[in-house]
């Protein structure tokens, strides 16, 4: 909107929140739709960046035919959209569709490790579908796809009930209660800050590179490292609790982003501890305009009955 373009927001806010956005509001390149992906949808654009499906797995999983659902049925209605209008998409991808991988790190050549069936299947296996349909539509019907495989991202806006490591490990930090180690927390992770990665999905959707790209940040970490780097960051006593191991969680993620670097001339910039620091803050203020806002009712004083209190 800064350089000029219009943007046109789809939400059916499943996930997301007005308030992420409100303050665009009013904003003469600015519009926002409230709409499900789902169901076709008829605009004028330019280019379609199709980020809609939740992404954190208690999300996807709550409703798996729901993501399933957003995943094959929304990417073909926009698919649909940009053959129409002849716009260029861009779809989030992820790093799942390498499940529980064999390779590490893991480059786009990778196939992947999925379970077809598991608990995760409706968000992976519904992102690989979305990935074929892209490459039919370019294939048979010469629209224009670039395909970005996103890592573990974090930032501000995160909704606090996201159920992600990141924000979990944040609030329960900052409000002194155990931060929750699914397994043996000896899983790795690499997370990128939110802004390395909206650079990324612009500089990807105007580049000429129509093959998937990874995009995320190579510093790997255990999730105990991490439990305890957040712990140190918030100056928390929180203790760390070990809960069951999550069903089909892979075991390693580390992206390789030669072909980001070389092809986009893109990499992340932002250290983590920073990132992190960002992210802290945003939830600490998160915290208390909840507080601020929770409804507490307030009971009246009871009114002593002085006999007659109407003056004449
Ligand atoms: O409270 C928690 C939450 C999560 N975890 C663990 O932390 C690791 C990361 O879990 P997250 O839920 O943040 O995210 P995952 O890596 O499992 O999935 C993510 O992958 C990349 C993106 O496409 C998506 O955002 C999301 O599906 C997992 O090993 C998980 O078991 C905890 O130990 N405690």
């Amino acid at each position: 909107m800064m350089d000029g373009h219009e943007v046109t927001v789809v939400d059916n806010f499943f996930t997301g929140r007005k308030r992420n956005v409100e303050h665009w509001i009013g904003h003469e390149n600015f519009e926002l739709i409230n709409h499900d992906v789902v169901e076709p949808l008829y605009i004028e654009v330019d280019q379609i960046y199709h980020l809609a499906s939740p992404a954190s797995p208690p999300n996807y999983m709550y409703n798996p035919i729901k993501t399933l659902k957003t995943n094959t049925i929304g990417t073909l209605n926009m698919l649909g959209l940009a053959k129409r209008v002849g716009a260029r998409l861009l779809l989030a991808s992820t790093s799942e569709v390498y499940g529980d991988p064999e390779v590490h790190p893991q480059s786009e050549e990778y196939w992947g490790h999925v379970n077809p069936i598991g608990p995760r299947a409706c968000y992976d296996e519904g992102k690989r579908v979305a990935e074929t349909m892209c490459y039919a539509y370019m294939k048979q019907e010469g629209v224009e796809v670039r395909v970005a495989r996103i890592f573990n991202t974090f930032g501000p806006r995160m909704h606090m009930n996201d159920g992600r490591v990141v924000s979990n490990f944040i609030l329960q930090a900052l409000q002194g209660e155990p931060l929750t180690v699914y397994g043996s927390g000896s899983q790795t992770r690499a997370f990128q800050y939110v802004s390395d990665l909206v650079n990324g999905l612009v500089v990807l959707m105007n580049s000429n590179v129509s093959s998937p790209v990874n995009l995320g940040n190579p510093e790997e970490h255990t999730i105990l490292e991490f439990a305890q780097l957040i712990k140190d960051l918030v100056g928390s006593g929180s203790e760390i609790q070990f809960l069951s191991e999550a069903q089909d969680d892979p075991q390693k993620r580390k992206p390789d982003i030669k072909k980001a670097k070389l092809m986009l001339g893109w990499e992340p910039v932002v250290p983590l501890e920073e990132g992190l620091n960002k992210a802290i803050h945003y939830f600490r203020k998160e915290l208390e305009y909840q507080a601020n806002n929770q409804y507490i009712p307030k009971p009246k004083p009871a009114r002593i009955k002085k006999g007659r209190t109407r003056h004449n």
